[in-house]
């Protein structure tokens, strides 16, 4: 099969399994190259959101970075003889395949992690295969979630909360700058977004592992969260996302108190703005990472999402003997989002804000940027791939499909 690229909204409906394989290799390559200390970071790790975005980096970063054997979650589909898979199938089955090249225990479930099944069948295969795990990296992004046990469906929306939102945002089909506007969310949809994107199946996940005796002592989690800053409040961190967040904040702190108890802990790790399936997804952000990933790298600050990933374990979660215990915020989250904050990065994107049209978005911002990695991120737009050359888009690996 030959595959192009098809894109359509925020999505790009086709994938390359080759181009896929060459992204995983990349951060593989670029995770070995930042030498973190192997004696002083994860063994064995569960990661629930494996496939794709910062899910995958941290798989990456414990494998490739630490040698620690990986237990991945995800849901994707695989490709066959007429359609290509998802690209986190192809991530995955590179992933596999590369850790096991280097010896690495390496096993995943395809399923719906939001399902009491997908904790059993994950702690059947930690008692199976690794007795025990010593970091829960929890890393879902889903507009939807089915409760476990009524089964009932609730979406999350991306909407702010008490006004309409109004800026400027990019379409990205036709590379044009246009007005967004955004109804605000109402009651039920808050509570629906928090059900989805919020901490209660962390919780769930978490004390499943707890009661099912699987977790080591001193084991840690850490959840991902985003807060950004004025530009972006309306519609997320102050929307009904950002109360989703908030009561991640507060499951941290209960999932903290519950592994402190035997020398562990848990946080949410505050992350940078990337380009990933799940943030394309949301209204102004590819015209706020257009602009911030041009003064990031202008500054020297640019940070992809395997960077953030080797410097949230080898700097905060596992800082080296003698180097004390990473600092936090007065939240107790890790913040790994401050270079993004700083006062002359979120100056330089204010200054440019207004100054953006449909004319000069190309010249004044990273957009290119934005776009290349946008496709980057489903296999295609890589130097280093024949994409006219016939694919096979069926990839087997070691997945326990649910
Ligand atoms: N992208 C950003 O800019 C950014 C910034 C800060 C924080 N974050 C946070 O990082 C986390 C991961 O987001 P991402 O951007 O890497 O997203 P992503 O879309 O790249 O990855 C999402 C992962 O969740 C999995 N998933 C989704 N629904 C599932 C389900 N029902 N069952 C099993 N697996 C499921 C997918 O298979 C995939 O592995 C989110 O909490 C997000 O808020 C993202």
């Amino acid at each position: 099969m030959i595959i192009k690229p098809k894109v359509r909204g925020f999505i790009c409906t086709t994938t390359h399994p080759v181009g896929c394989e060459k992204n995983v290799l990349e951060q593989i390559e670029a995770t070995r190259a930042r030498g973190l200390d192997k004696a002083n970071g994860p063994k064995k790790v569960l990661v629930i959101g494996a496939s794709s975005g910062y899910g995958l980096a941290a798989r990456i970063t414990a494998a490739f970075g630490y040698g620690a054997d990986t237990l991945g979650v995800f849901f994707e589909k695989p490709g066959t003889e007429k359609k290509p898979g998802t690209a986190g199938w192809y991530n995955s089955a590179a992933f596999d395949r590369f850790a096991k090249q280097e010896g690495l225990y390496s096993k995943s479930i395809n399923g719906d992690a939001f399902s009491h099944e997908a904790r059993e069948k994950a702690i059947e295969l930690i008692k199976q295969d690794l007795g025990q795990v010593d970091l829960v990296v929890y890393s879902l992004a889903s507009p939807v979630r089915k409760l476990p046990d009524s089964g009932e469906l609730k979406r999350s929306s991306l909407k702010p909360i008490g006004e309409t939102y109004r800026a400027t945002a990019i379409d990205t089909n036709k590379d044009a700058i246009i007005e967004a506007e955004v109804e605000p969310a109402t009651e039920q949809e808050i509570e629906d977004t928090k059900a989805v994107m919020g901490g209660e199946d962390w919780e769930l996940w978490i004390d499943a592992l707890d009661r099912a005796g699987v977790l080591a002592e001193g084991a840690r989690s850490v959840a991902f969260s985003y807060i950004g800053t004025e530009i972006t409040w309306p519609i997320y961190w102050h929307g009904a996302l950002g109360k989703a967040k908030e009561d991640l904040d507060r499951a941290a702190g209960e999932i903290d108190k519950r592994l402190s108890a035997s020398g562990g802990g848990a946080n949410v790790a505050v992350l940078k703005s990337v380009v990933t399936q799940a943030s394309a997804a949301i209204p102004v952000m590819p015209l706020y990472i257009a602009m911030v990933y041009r003064v990031m790298k202008e500054k020297g600050l640019h940070e992809g999402t395997i960077d953030q990933l080797n410097r949230l374990f080898g700097e905060r979660l596992y800082r080296g003997a003698g180097q004390g215990s990473a600092e936090t915020d007065e939240a107790g989250r890790l913040r790994l989002d401050d270079w993004e904050l700083r006062d002359d990065v979120q100056q330089a994107c204010k200054d440019l804000w207004p100054q953006v049209t449909t004319e000069n978005l190309f010249a004044i911002t990273d957009y290119a940027g934005y776009k290349h990695e946008f496709l980057k991120l489903f296999g295609f737009e890589r130097d280093d791939v024949d994409y006219d050359a016939d694919v096979d888009p069926v990839a087997e690996f070691d997945v326990v499909t649910l």
